[in-house]
Order: structure tokens, then C-alpha cells, then sequence
């Protein structure tokens, strides 16, 4: 079967709103994987297409080609595909103008982050690429320097707090001054697995043609973003997304419920042998410890955005989790879990504690990662430890001893190792099945 290409795709149903040579390049991302695609891109695609401007994006794959060569053999056209039980609704997207290889041409990244034409950078690189010498970190303040001062928003667009501060923390330890610099924070939000051959077959089956940079996400889609672009930003408004002043209540709101029920869902079912997050939701009392979770633990840590219910926003993102189109891998969520359980899990704990209550579900949520990164699932299967502190976990006596992950306190509050060794004993005893059962 053909390839993907404007050609092979014929007549208008699947043409993207925009194509190459339609915009010139604005925008340089970092991380040109999954999330990307289904995201960023598509908010830029629909506010070039309203609210025009040079807006059209150079991606920049960090190491693996893995994405790029697809992309390279499909004159950078991929589709996205909208899933859920309703069925699938696939999108062909055109808002890539160049693709570059980092690992085998830094040169090529550097010049384009010297390019005046380029006015934002957006980043997609995980939370574990925000540390001093990161690669992708070095790459970009080589850029930088080399740009000499013209004006450029700095984009994070990772699951970390306050990722605008961190990243300008980060660039400022090393070029001191960020004059011209702006760090905007976002929260950003949609679900998108890693794409798998079902997801190249699924577009395949939807748009005729092979498509080998397809990726497949949820309907629900979000970006709230501070409005802090020294050199213009695209119509991203006009395209849904939310311009504001102060990202800290959505980002709190949807770390610590969005991801903190993600993660318990990723440990809980990975233990109990569920493959998705909507099978690990689906497995007897878990909706119930996940609706406790919510409630008693998290709620109570965060302040509403205006306009937000916190109950509905929990309600949805149930729904959401139950996605059974998804097939999101609880593995993949279970990844780098030293880098994610801060912001998604410890902040609730620790804002608990100093409210004097021990949170009973996302302590448990925490001795079930604790019991994950023993590696062995209920069953005794062996369970995969994916995570740049996977060697120190290990060896540790008590994980709650790592510094690196754990707010002070947290290895000396008798209450709370009290509360983790209670349920590190019925996890041991009953399992993830008999320990939802019982509550
Ligand atoms: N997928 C989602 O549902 C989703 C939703 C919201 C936010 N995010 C954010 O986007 C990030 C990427 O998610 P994804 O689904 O695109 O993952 P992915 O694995 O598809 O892509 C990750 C990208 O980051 C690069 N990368 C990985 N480790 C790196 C490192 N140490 N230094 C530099 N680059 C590195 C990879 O080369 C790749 O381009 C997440 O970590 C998260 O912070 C993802
Ligand atoms: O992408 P990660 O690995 O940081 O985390 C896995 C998921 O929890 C995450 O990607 C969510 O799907 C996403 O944050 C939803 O917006």
C-alpha cells in the first residue's frame, strides 16, 4: 500500500489545514515524540490556520530516529488519531516544516536556535532532561549563545512544576542574565500513548495509505499557557488553547489528580497484572480507592482554578482513565517514577501531613511503588524498573532515605512509615486484588 504523502491522499477529506511552504518556520520544538504530535502540533496547525503567521514548527528528534525517518519518508505528514469506543477520527497534520536529527547534526539544531526567524522553542523531553549538563540542556544553551540576544519565549511543555522556573533556572545557572529570555509556565494535557503497530494498522485502516508517524490519543485536549512571548506567539487562543497569567492552579490541579491517579493506577495495576490503565481501573475496588484518592487525599491540597469544579475535574478524569481505546501501557506510566512521583504524589503527602492527617490512599499509592520497584508483580512475574535512579532505589535500604526524591521529613515521620508499613504488609499478605477488596 502507498505511503503517506498529499498525493496518495487525494481528494480533501484528510488534507491537514496547513502545508509545508504554507508558513515559514517559527518554531523550533525539542522532543519530537508522541506527545508532540498529537498536542503542540495540533494547536499550532488550527492557529496558523485562524489566526495565520510564520508559525510552522522545525522538530528536532534529540537521539533515536526512530519517528524522524518515518516523518522524512512521508514529507513530514502524519496523522492523529482521535480514539475512543465511538470509534476513530483521524486527522492528517502538515504544521512540520523541517526535522532534524540531534544526536548526528547538533550543528543544524544549533543554527536554527540561532535563527532570528525562530521566536519560541518548545520543549517535550521528559521530566529527567531538567538537570544541569542534560544533553538536550547543552544543546540548547550552545544555541543560545550563539544567537546573541534576540528575543525568544522558552517553552517547557513537560509534566513538571513550575516547568517555565525550572528551565529558566537552569539556562540562567549557566548564561546568567536571561534578558530577551521568556519562560512561560504550561500546564499541558492529552493523553497519548506510545504508538504502537495496532496504531500504525489503525491509520492504515482509516486513511488508505501506511502511515508510519501516526499516533494515537483521547478527545480531550488542553494547554493553558502564561502569556509571556517577547517575540509573538502563534493564535494558539484562537485554537482553544487558555492564555493566562498564572499556570500554578491548573498545573497543581492536574499534576497531582490527572497524573498523581495516573501513577497510583500505573503501580497499583502493574502489581495486580493489569495491562492498561483501563483495565488496572477496572479491576474490583479500584474506581472506589481511585474516588477516595481523589476526595479524601488530593482534593484537599488544591485550589480551584476560576470556573473549575475539582469534583467534576476528578469525575472526568476517571472517565477519561476508563478509555478502553487507549490501551495505554501501565509500564509506560510506571516509568521514571523517581522523576515523576514528587510533583504527582509526595506534594499531596507532604501538604497532608503538615495538615496533621495521614492520607490512607496515596499512602498506599506510595507502598505500592515501593513494592514496584522490587521488582515483582503479585504473581511473581518479574516487573521492569525503568528509571534513572533505578540502580540507587535498589540498593537502598528504605527508598523514603533517597534525598533526591523525598521532601526532609519524610524519613523520620514515625506516622507516616507507620501508615506505609501497614500497607506493605497487606500488599505482602493479599496482594493488590485482596488489599482493594478489603477496603
Ligand atoms: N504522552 C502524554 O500523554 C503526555 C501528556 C502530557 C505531557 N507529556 C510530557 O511529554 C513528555 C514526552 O512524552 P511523549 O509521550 O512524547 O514521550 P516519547 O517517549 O514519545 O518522546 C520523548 C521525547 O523526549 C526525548 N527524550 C527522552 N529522554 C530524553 C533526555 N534525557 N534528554 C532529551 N530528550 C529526551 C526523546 O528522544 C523523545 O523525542 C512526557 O515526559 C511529559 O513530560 C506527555
Ligand atoms: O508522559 P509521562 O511519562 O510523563 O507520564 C505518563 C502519563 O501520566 C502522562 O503522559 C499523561 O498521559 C499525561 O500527562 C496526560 O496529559
Amino acid at each position: 500500500m502507498e505511503r503517506l504523502s498529499l498525493r496518495a491522499l487525494g481528494g480533501l477529506e484528510h488534507r491537514p489545514a496547513i502545508r509545508r511552504g504554507d508558513a515559514g518556520v517559527g518554531i523550533l520544538h525539542l522532543g519530537l515524540g508522541a506527545f508532540h504530535r498529537a498536542h503542540q502540533a495540533v494547536f499550532t496547525e488550527d492557529a496558523i490556520a485562524k489566526g495565520g503567521g510564520d508559525w510552522a514548527i522545525a522538530a528536532v528528534a534529540p537521539r533515536s530516529r526512530a519517528v524522524l525517518d518515518p516523518l522524512l519518508e512521508q514529507d513530514l505528514l502524519y496523522s492523529v488519531l482521535t480514539i475512543d469506543a465511538e470509534g476513530v477520527r483521524p486527522r492528517v497534520l502538515g504544521v512540520h516544516a523541517a526535522a532534524l536529527h540531534a544526536a548526528s547534526d547538533p550543528a543544524a539544531v544549533e543554527a536554527r536556535l540561532a535563527d532570528p526567524a525562530v521566536r519560541i522553542v518548545t520543549l517535550t523531553v521528559t521530566e529527567k532532561a531538567y538537570r544541569p549538563g542534560s544533553e538536550v540542556l547543552r544543546l540548547l544553551l550552545r544555541g543560545l549563545r550563539a544567537r546573541g540576544g534576540a528575543p525568544l519565549a522558552l517553552v517547557s511543555c513537560d509534566n513538571l512544576p513550575g516547568n517555565g522556573h525550572r528551565l529558566r533556572e537552569l539556562v540562567a545557572a549557566e548564561l546568567g542574565a536571561c534578558e530577551g529570555l521568556g519562560f512561560p509556565c504550561t500546564m499541558v494535557d492529552r493523553i497519548v500513548p506510545a504508538s504502537t503497530e495496532g496504531t500504525y494498522a489503525t491509520a492504515q485502516a482509516a486513511l488508505g495509505v501506511v502511515d508510519r508517524a501516526a499516533v494515537a490519543a483521547e478527545p480531550f485536549s488542553q494547554w493553558v499557557i502564561e502569556d509571556d512571548f517577547p517575540a509573538g506567539r502563534p493564535a494558539w487562543d484562537l485554537a482553544g488553547a487558555v492564555l493566562t497569567a498564572d499556570v500554578a492552579p491548573w498545573e497543581r490541579l492536574k499534576l497531582r489528580m490527572l497524573n498523581g491517579v495516573h501513577s497510583a493506577l500505573a503501580y497499583l495495576g502493574a502489581l495486580a497484572g493489569a495491562p492498561t490503565i483501563d483495565r488496572a481501573l477496572a479491576l474490583p475496588g479500584m474506581r472506589a480507592a481511585m474516588e477516595r484518592l481523589i476526595r479524601t487525599d488530593i482534593a484537599p491540597t488544591l485550589r480551584p482554578p476560576d470556573g473549575v469544579s475539582i469534583e467534576a475535574y476528578g469525575e472526568r478524569v476517571l472517565e477519561r482513565f476508563a478509555n478502553p481505546a487507549l490501551r495505554h501501557r501501565t509500564l509506560q506510566v510506571a516509568m521514571d517514577g523517581s522523576q515523576k512521583l514528587p510533583q504527582r504524589l509526595l506534594g499531596t503527602i507532604a501538604d497532608r501531613r503538615a495538615a496533621g492527617a495521614v492520607p490512607r490512599y496515596a499512602t498506599l499509592v506510595l507502598a505500592a511503588w515501593i513494592r514496584f520497584v522490587r521488582g515483582e508483580a503479585d504473581d511473581g512475574t518479574p516487573l521492569p524498573l525503568e528509571d534513572p535512579l533505578a540502580d540507587r532505589l535498589r540498593a537502598a535500604r528504605s527508598p523514603l532515605e533517597l534525598d533526591a526524591v523525598f521532601p526532609p521529613g519524610f524519613a523520620d515521620d514515625a506516622e507516616l512509615r507507620a501508615a506505609l508499613d501497614e500497607w506493605g504488609r497487606a500488599l505482602d499478605r493479599h496482594g493488590v486484588a485482596g488489599t482493594l477488596e478489603a477496603l
